[in-house]
């Protein structure tokens, strides 16, 4: 089967010289949930930039679902890769939480009933269909991360990408956000520095260290390994202990 997303040999430097990527191979498989972890500044959010076409132009290649990404196919990867920024305000901008969630599809051609129940559906998966006629800066900040997964998920992406998606949540927003996205049958790449949280919601993680994947593997067994987490300077926090979590799957 085709893989969601397959990354190989991506290198790139930005326009002042900076080197942030290496060369760098990784291959996600439909359906996974994958952490992508490493230190400030190890080159994740380049990584990510690059998977919808936002950078291009380094050595390597990217394809999601088989699709390369590149200037001709641009509409359809972003299509197929949804981004899920740390800032939900970056997301939301129309009056309404259902005209956001519309949005992305309305522009990519779907109207009338087709359209209704595409925001719907993308509302009920986030639970927060009962918001469909309220202003988004009226909602929540948790409520409004998860309007912006909903305007993704609209898109019936390929694969979500999420970043930080854990950051200034409450405990229990926290909790609720992890339960949706354990929920999803999607493919789920999740940027983070929440180790628990990558814990209890990815299966696998990859490590990436100054511009190039230093390790990739079973979260549990990568979090208990105390020489990776140093070398990465990855910190659990103070007692938590990975292999005394029962992970749910
Ligand atoms: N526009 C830019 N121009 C030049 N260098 C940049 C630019 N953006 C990022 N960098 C550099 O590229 C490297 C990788 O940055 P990147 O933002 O990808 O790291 P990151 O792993 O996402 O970090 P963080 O965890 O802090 O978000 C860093 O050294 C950073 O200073």
């Amino acid at each position: 089967m085709t893989a969601s997303l397959e990354v190989s040999g991506l290198a790139f430097a930005y326009p002042d010289g900076h080197q942030a990527l290496f060369g760098v191979d990784l291959t996600v498989a439909r359906g996974e949930r994958v952490a992508l972890l490493g230190p400030n500044g190890a080159g994740k959010t380049t990584l990510v930039l690059h998977l919808n076409g936002i950078l291009t132009g380094g050595a390597g290649t990217v394809a999601v679902a088989g699709l390369p990404v590149n200037k001709q196919n641009l509409a359809e990867i972003r299509r197929r890769v949804g981004i899920v920024f740390q800032d939900p305000d970056d997301q939301l901008f129309m009056p309404t939480v259902r005209e956001d969630v519309a949005f992305g599809p309305a522009a990519s051609g779907l109207r009338g009933a087709e359209l209704e129940a595409r925001v719907r559906t993308a509302l009920e998966k986030v639970g927060m269909a009962d918001f469909a006629e309220r202003p988004p800066h009226h909602l929540s900040f948790g409520q409004r991360r998860r309007v912006a997964v909903a305007t993704v998920l609209a898109m019936e992406p390929e694969i979500v990408v999420l970043d930080e998606p854990s950051s200034n949540l409450d405990p229990a927003s926290r909790r609720e956000l992890a339960d949706i996205l354990r929920s999803l049958d999607v493919t789920v790449l999740m940027v983070t520095h929440d180790l628990p949280y990558a814990l209890e919601l990815c299966p696998r993680s990859v490590i990436l260290s100054e511009g190039v994947i230093a390790a990739d593997g079973r979260t549990q067994d990568l979090l208990a390994d105390e020489a990776v987490m140093r070398a990465h300077r990855l910190e659990l926090p103070f007692g938590f202990d990975p292999r005394a979590v029962s992970v749910p799957f």
